[in-house]
């Protein structure tokens, strides 16, 4: 319970939180029991808005206080282990809705009024986030918190943003002008692993999933006309013109029993014998031990029987495990038993997903590509002596999961809601950034740091220009927007202009001569466009939304590495988060079961993401750890740690780092 004062405090607090999933659940409820229930007595406002269309905000009344809830999405089954104010009858429903009547229910008296709509919907706009105390972000992806970030400080609203990685969590308070903002601090590039390990030398299991989701699933089930790092020649390849083909595809009338023995023999046989031909590599590496389909006892084993999987039009219930009656995901299968699921989910794939051939992605929520992946890696595992795993941590592991644990959820909506109070009674200087340890350092389990200023090169909040790098002479303005200005910026309604000249804009009110010239400017490359944009060229782009304005100073260039750099544009000043198509398969999320992980499957979880998604990550100081002489002799160090935002949420890696003792104060 609160204390007077801080009741006092939340008297009559306009609370905005968006998101009310695994966190967004804990903090109505904690919000509700701590504070609002007394200092918040508007009545009932039954304000719930059921879809994105149509927002109606007039008939918002905050005025009493109270708590504006905003969620884009529905109840699922899989939220219900942890997010305790749904149940099963509410799948389907809006999450804002229901968490708004559940919590009504024993607090009827707090006015809560719920949003099912995506926080980025134009009506959500400076004037609506100007309404609020605070706001409080419970999201689970990086491009809607850059969104919040930037309308709250366009707003001038104090924000408290979270996440949370299985035991690992984190809150920070953003002020404006006072403290670093949400995009304040660089982000790292993404984690990738040197295609030679995961095509040659793989050393650990997430080498194994690598090669299995992104080069083999990829080259079988997958757009052909992406680039593959796979071995495509076989052995028998020279002596056939028509076998030096790719290996990869199924031959004329090919038997798709035979096809699948093929690729397996080709992969886990062939492609190791000729890896075993570098002997250069072997020198101070475990030999891999090359498998042919040939030498295992699969003839003795129970065959696939295709009428035992359901064959009817649903694809999602298309399952090798359920056809070969192996039911615990969470067994770890013998080489045979890999081997069979891996033979049997390939010749699935055909009979059964025929059409979806070619243009397949890895999808943690696919089983039966989730089956194919967990074989694959395993029988690769086997060959390089590396532990395999069960299909529950392969899973985990190749879909970027770590399992949300509640109590971090909890732990963490507490920490908003002290937060919160503390920005309410305009305590500033005793703000705090926590970070949630799975393991106690210095005997705390909640490490309390003080907020870093506001970074002067930010170009968020600190407007520091940015310097674009780019073949002006071969970029399409079109390739600009989509992959700098959207993709990176994160702008929602970008507007480009040069000088006074306006290159492009979207918006409703745009007449017809206008949308015909802004799509011609798109196909035409910069320096071509009304007003060139040319080397040493500054242009702006605005977010009429975000009321977000940005400078970018052109640079020609004209050399690009198609490795390194594949957009042929690099952004100089930039804090790097994941692109929007990265994003959809994110990692790291809330969670996607309250079931606990090891330690060891999160980092790998936590490794494998990071081929996909750009990774984010701050050095921290550390707060309020007094010098400790006594536990490390004479050598004085402050911890820092380091956190890294993959994306979706934060993992927290700790260091020691003497250089980072110096403390800054929030003003
Ligand atoms: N742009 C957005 N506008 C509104 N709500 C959003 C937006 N982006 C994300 N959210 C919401 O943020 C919440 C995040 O909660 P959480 O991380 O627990 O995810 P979840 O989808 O409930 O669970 P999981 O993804 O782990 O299965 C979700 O309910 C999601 O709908
Ligand atoms: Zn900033």
């Amino acid at each position: 319970m609160a204390s007077e004062q801080q009741l006092d405090a939340m008297k009559g607090a306009k609370v905005l939180m968006v998101g009310a999933g695994g966190i967004g659940c804990e903090l109505l409820k904690t919000l509700a029991l701590s504070v609002m229930s007394d200092a918040s007595r508007g009545g009932i406002r039954n304000v719930s808005i059921e879809d994105d269309e149509g927002l109606d905000l007039g008939s918002l009344d905050l005025l009493d206080g109270g708590i504006l809830a905003i969620d884009m999405d529905t109840i699922e089954v899989s939220n219900l282990n942890r997010q305790f104010l749904f149940r099963q009858s509410h799948v389907g429903q809006s999450k804002a809705k229901v968490a708004r009547d559940a919590v009504l229910k024993f607090r009827p008296h707090i006015n809560i009024t719920a949003y099912h709509a995506n926080v980025k919907n134009p009506d959500f706009n400076v004037d609506f986030f100007k309404q609020f105390n605070v706001v409080l972000n419970g999201l689970d992806n990086v491009d809607a918190r850059r969104h919040v970030n930037r309308l709250c400080l366009a707003a001038g609203v104090p924000l408290i943003e979270s996440g949370t990685t299985g035991f690992l969590g984190q809150v920070s308070v953003h002020l404006k002008d006072k403290s670093e903002c949400y995009e304040c601090y660089p982000k790292p590039a993404p984690k990738t692993y040197p295609v030679c390990t995961i095509t040659s030398t793989p050393s650990k299991f997430v080498h194994c999933i690598v090669w299995a989701k992104d080069l083999l699933f990829a080259k079988l089930f997958g757009d052909k006309n992406q680039d593959n790092d796979l071995n495509v020649r076989s052995s028998d390849g020279a002596s056939s013109s028509e076998r030096a083909d790719d290996v990869f595809e199924r031959r004329n009338g090919e038997d798709i029993e035979n096809y699948a023995r093929r690729i397996y023999d080709h992969v886990f046989g062939h492609n190791i014998v000729v890896a075993l031909s570098n002997e250069e590599t072997w020198k101070n590496r475990t030999r891999p031990k090359p498998i042919y389909v040939k030498d295992l006892p699969l003839e003795n084993q129970q065959n696939g029987n295709f009428d035992k999987s359901s064959s009817g039009g649903d694809s999602a219930s298309v399952s090798a495990m359920a056809t070969l009656g192996l039911k615990n995901p969470q067994d770890v299968w013998s080489l045979v038993d890999n081997s069979r699921v891996f033979l049997e989910a390939f010749k699935l794939f055909f009979l059964k997903r025929g059409k979806e051939i070619g243009g397949l992605c890895f999808d943690k929520d696919d089983q039966l590509a989730v089956e194919f992946v967990t074989a694959a890696a395993n029988i690769r595992a086997a060959s390089f002596s590396i532990p395999v795993h069960s299909l529950f941590e392969a899973k985990g592991i190749a879909g970027n999961i770590v399992h949300a644990v509640a109590t971090t959820n909890a732990i963490v909506a507490g920490l908003i809601v002290i937060e919160a109070i503390k920005v309410l009674q305009h305590d500033f200087h005793n703000l705090r950034m926590t970070y949630c340890n799975e393991i106690p350092t210095r005997k705390l389990l909640l490490m309390p740091v003080e907020p870093f200023e506001p970074n002067k090169a930010c170009f968020v909040c600190s407007k520091t220009p940015l310097t674009l790098e780019v073949n002006t002479s071969r970029t399409k303005l079109r390739d600009f927007i989509e992959k700098i200005v959207r993709a990176k910026l994160g702008m929602n309604l970008p507007m480009v202009m040069h000088g006074s000249s306006l290159l492009y804009e979207v918006g409703d009110d745009l007449d017809e001569d206008m949308i015909r010239n802004y799509e011609a400017n798109l196909e035409k490359v910069l320096s071509e466009l009304p007003s060139p944009i040319t080397g040493g060229t500054v242009i702006t782009v605005e977010d009429l939304q975000q009321e977000f304005t940005c400078n970018i100073n052109i640079k020609q260039r004209v050399e690009f590495d198609e490795e390194k750099e594949p957009d042929a544009m690099v952004l100089i000043g930039w804090s790097q988060a994941p692109s929007r198509e990265t994003e959809k398969n994110s990692p790291l999320r809330n969670g996607e079961s309250a079931r606990a992980t090891t330690q060891e499957t999160s980092l790998e979880a936590e490794e494998v993401s990071l081929t996909d998604a750009n990774a984010a990550s701050k050095k921290r100081k550390a707060p309020e750890i007094p010098d400790d002489s006594s536990s490390h002799g004479d050598v004085k160090m402050k911890k820092a740690v380091i956190v890294e935002d993959d994306g979706d949420d934060l993992v927290i890696v700790e260091r020691w780092n003497p250089d980072m003792a110096k403390k800054k104060r929030l003003v």
